[in-house]
């Protein structure tokens, strides 16, 4: 088994306040939340579905998602993934690192975009603007079902491509992923007669990116899905509570927040260098600022796309409140080469890059930016992948959920709940009079909570 990506930390050089050895104390504690989630006797435990996921996928439910995917990508000009939070994130994080940054101004197919991840009326025309004409297919996922997001941008898409081919058609370039028996979504993909795919009960959507809920649209974006699953099996075993705690990635990290978080870090900032990762980013702020942040406690999540936010959020980072630290993914080897040429004149003065490849200036970026953050008081977590691909991913993705779920546990919340998200859909649900919220404070009552300046 290959455990290829490295973990490694620079604390305070100047400060001294936290050591490798406070990490390490942590060991026994750490360990023992890894075993609460293999057990199985820990809060959430109705949730663990995840856990044992990559390894127990078979053969067979991986060729269907597949063969379903290739019938899109052989009909299809474009693709529609309607889906929002952990029925979104996960897809678009593999496909954005893995697919063709240029693909879809290269003409390749189908083009994957999304829909239902925000209730923008413009979004919604231009897309629907740009499928007009064109061979569409829709992909449609929520685990509850009844999200209005991705219900309400479906119910659009879905009448357009009715009209457009037909609804006999429209059912054949149309699939559900959702709970095997409740929900709205549910319902109508039986009376559609769509072809569906089923979420498992013990899994919530923030942790569901290896099931259907991320294979699908990941296969349909052309990404080999047996080598992402392959990656994350690798990951599940090198991160059981077996492992010793100093081999262990999941546990060293999540060790390693808690801690800063006990002296005060209270922001953790996910870095990367490479814009490819930013939805791996926006993916990662979901899982774990939802599945901490509650009793009033937990690390808040933020995203930079470095350099382009060096240039922005820099200043910050370098000199502000001394509450962040710096989780930096960082990827050893580029897939292509590209070295500066020399230029005879060099009146832009860089001759003295010629000849170096574009990685090399990227990654003295890197080091140069680790160095001034630990001593501008930022600590710094490196996680290395040896290379953006399939199987590291894979390894990526479960890595982070593993340790996601230790994390929490070190916390004392329920790393698999999200009881806090419900409180603006009421309010929203009852200025909207849903049915069923009418108990609720009417619209007026609610807007007279406000106060303006
Ligand atoms: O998959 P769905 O049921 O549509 O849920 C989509 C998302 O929306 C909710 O509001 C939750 O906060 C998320 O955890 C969830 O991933």
């Amino acid at each position: 088994m290959k455990l290829d990506i490295k973990l490694s930390s620079s604390m305070f050089k100047t400060l001294k306040a936290m050591t490798k050895e406070q990490v390490v104390a942590q060991a026994v504690k750490t360990k023992e939340c890894n075993r609460m989630l293999e057990v199985g006797n820990g809060k959430g435990r109705d949730f663990l579905g995840w856990l044992h996921f990559p390894s127990s996928v078979i053969e067979k439910d991986m060729d269907d998602i597949q063969l379903t995917a290739n019938s899109f990508r052989t009909d299809c000009e474009v693709v529609v993934i309607v889906g929002i939070g952990g029925s979104y994130l996960g897809a678009r994080a593999v496909i954005t690192a893995l697919a063709n940054s240029f693909g879809a101004l290269k003409n390749e197919r189908p083009v994957v975009v999304y829909a239902g991840h925000n209730i923008s009326e413009d979004y919604l025309y231009e897309l629907s603007e740009y499928l007009e004409g064109k061979k569409f297919g829709i992909i449609n996922i929520s685990k509850s079902g009844t999200t209005t997001e991705p219900a309400l941008a479906f119910r659009i898409l879905k009448k357009q491509l009715e009209d457009s081919i037909g609804k006999m058609n429209a059912q054949k370039h149309i699939v559900a992923v959702t709970d095997k028996a409740r929900g709205a979504l549910h319902n109508l993909a039986v009376k559609e007669k769509y072809k569906t795919y089923i979420i498992p009960d013990d899994i919530g959507g923030r942790f569901s990116v290896l099931t259907p809920v991320g294979l699908l649209p990941i296969a349909i974006a052309g990404i080999n899905i047996k080598q992402l699953i392959a990656g994350a099996t690798d990951m599940e075993r090198a991160t059981s509570s077996d492992i010793p705690f100093e081999n262990n990635p999941a546990e060293l990290y999540a060790s390693t927040r808690n801690e800063l978080y006990k002296i005060g870090k209270k922001i953790e900032i996910l870095a990367n260098f490479n814009p490819k990762l930013h939805y791996v980013a926006e993916w990662w702020k979901q899982l774990y600022s939802e599945s901490e942040g509650k009793q009033h406690k937990g690390i808040f999540t933020a995203v930079v796309d470095f350099t382009t936010d060096l240039h922005s959020m820099g200043q910050w980072i370098q000199e502000a409140e001394r509450t962040v630290f710096e989780t930096v993914i960082s990827i050893a080897s580029p897939k292509y080469k590209v070295e500066v040429p020399l230029d005879s004149q060099d009146l832009d003065g860089l001759n003295f890059l010629s000849g170096k490849r574009v990685d090399y200036i990227n990654k003295m970026a890197e080091l140069g930016t680790q160095i001034a953050h630990v001593e501008g008081d930022v600590p710094n977590i490196k996680i290395e992948l040896p290379e953006l691909n399939e199987y590291h991913l894979g390894q990526l993705l479960y890595f982070f959920e593993r340790a996601c779920g230790i994390s929490g546990y070190l916390l004392e919340v329920n790393p698999f709940d999200q009881p806090g998200v419900e409180s603006y859909k009421k309010n929203m649900f009852a200025l909207l009079n849903k049915p069923g919220f009418e108990h609720l404070k009417p619209g007026n009552e609610i807007r007279s909570k406000l106060y303006d300046f």
